[in-house]
């Protein structure tokens, strides 16, 4: 069986640690939401040319729990651009620990703004 490929570009791996894990020894979901904020971060970076910040995170998904050791990557894939906004597809895909094929743990939805050196809403090239 051929493994499934994840959409969108790879823009974040990572392992998680004991660190980032919750008192039943699964991943904290809120470590796993800054790495794919972080993630949707960079690509909206790129896209924008320059600094973006947050301002949405909707629709978010938890398909399957992530362990200690599991490989975590972050896709990104761009669903619009406005005038200052960005909005990226993110999917964390998990691969377990002992290998075999990537599967999908969670996805959401991220809009970030672009920001101009007065720290204010700035336009983005189309
Ligand atoms: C609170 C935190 O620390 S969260 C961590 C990091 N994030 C931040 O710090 C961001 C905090 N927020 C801000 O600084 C401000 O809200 C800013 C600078 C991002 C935006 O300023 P605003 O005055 O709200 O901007 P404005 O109303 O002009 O909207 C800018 C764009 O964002 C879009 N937008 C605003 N709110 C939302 C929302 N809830 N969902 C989707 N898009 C939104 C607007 O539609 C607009 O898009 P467009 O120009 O492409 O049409």
């Amino acid at each position: 069986m051929t493994e499934q490929e994840p959409p969108g570009l790879l823009t974040i791996r990572t392992i998680a640690m004991p660190s980032d894990l919750n008192y039943e020894g699964d991943v904290f979901g809120g470590w796993l939401l800054s790495q794919m904020d972080l993630a949707g971060g960079i690509a909206a970076r790129w896209r924008a040319k320059g600094r973006v910040a947050t301002v949405a995170i909707e629709a978010m998904q938890f398909h399957t729990p992530i362990r200690m050791g599991d490989e975590v990557s972050c896709y990104c894939t761009e669903v619009k651009v406005g005038r200052t906004s960005l909005t990226f597809r993110v999917e964390a895909w998990v691969r377990r620990r002992d290998g075999g094929a990537q599967e999908k743990a969670t996805h959401g939805t991220f809009t970030f703004v672009a920001i101009g050196p007065d720290g204010r809403p700035r336009p983005v090239c189309p």
